[in-house]
């Protein structure tokens, strides 16, 4: 018998397959982990944007995560769009009864195409609820924005913003860089450790509207790993390596803002070796 490390995605599905938990899936499998669903809500959405989304009851979130708890050995969890305050109440409240490892939140708010997937008065639960619980969380720069309630220009402006999201009670804050490359055409991420320590993790841009999932995929790669064993600041390079080649070795999938190409092959150095 073989014995995988297991994880679990607590987010609500992309009807067209490239981000939210089908992006986590196959980034799990890419990185040769178990993974389980948490559903809390369902998209219709393609590449072009959010058609339609539909939360899943309260009580059968609660159900979710119990028969995953009674059964499965979960290293740990990530979360996705939340969609609004009844589900993150249900999800902090699932997470308190059963805890499952470590939590990784990717605060998703609003997708590619502009539509909002976390109303207004559940990005308050958010704070109060879920980031207390959170080992990490990777807001974008708009996400990060909203969550410390100012704009974010310089780099100075990112760290501080940092700062305050690790005192919200995050143990660790990765701040992702996407939405806006450096005038040098680098994208870079900026993460604050438990530590103290801090890094910022940069690539080349790539000149591209097929950045569908990126950031789900980020924090799917960081989550396996995480339940492999392996520490954060080792992971954090390969992570970022990985969407890197994720969107790079681009895949003709959709009309708008395609997926990524969740088959590229990275691994964390030792499995390399292994
Ligand atoms: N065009 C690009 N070239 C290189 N790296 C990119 C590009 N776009 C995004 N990235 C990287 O992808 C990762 C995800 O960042 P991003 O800010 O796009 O997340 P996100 O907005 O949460 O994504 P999504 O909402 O699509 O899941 C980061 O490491 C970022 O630097
Ligand atoms: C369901 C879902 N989760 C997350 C995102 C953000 O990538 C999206 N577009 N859709």
């Amino acid at each position: 018998m073989i014995d995988v490390p297991q994880v679990i995605t607590i987010a609500s599905t992309d009807a067209s397959g490239g981000a939210g938990i089908n992006a986590d899936l196959k980034t799990f499998h890419n990185q040769g982990v178990y993974a389980a669903t948490i559903v809390v809500g369902i998209t219709a959405q393609n590449t072009y944007g959010v058609q339609d989304q539909h939360p899943i009851p309260a009580n059968f979130i609660l159900e979710e995560f119990k028969s995953i708890a009674d059964d499965l050995d979960i290293k740990a969890a990530k979360t996705g769009a939340l969609l609004d305050e009844t589900r993150v109440h249900a999800v902090a409240q699932g997470w308190q009864a059963y805890n499952l490892g470590k939590l990784i939140i990717d605060p998703v708010m609003v997708a590619k195409g502009g539509a909002h997937l976390l109303s207004d008065p559940a990005i308050e639960a958010l704070k109060n609820e879920l980031i207390p619980l959170a080992f990490l969380i990777t807001p974008n720069l708009p996400e990060a924005e909203v969550l410390v309630g100012n704009s974010l220009e310089t780099n100075s402006d990112i760290i501080n913003a940092a700062i305050k999201i690790q005192k919200m009670g995050a143990d660790n804050v990765l701040i992702k860089g996407g939405h806006r490359a450096s005038t040098n055409n680098e994208y870079a991420d900026y993460i604050l450790y438990e530590d103290g320590s801090s890094e910022w993790l940069t690539t080349p841009g790539i000149k591209t509207n097929r950045t569908h999932g990126t950031g789900d995929t980020l924090s799917s790669f960081i989550t396996a790993n995480l339940a492999k064993g392996y520490n954060l600041k080792s992971i954090m390079p390969q992570a970022k390596e990985f969407t890197y080649e994720a969107i790079r070795q681009t895949i003709n999938v959709g009309h708008g803002h395609g997926p990524l190409n969740h088959w590229v092959k990275v691994t964390m150095e030792t499995e390399d070796n292994q």
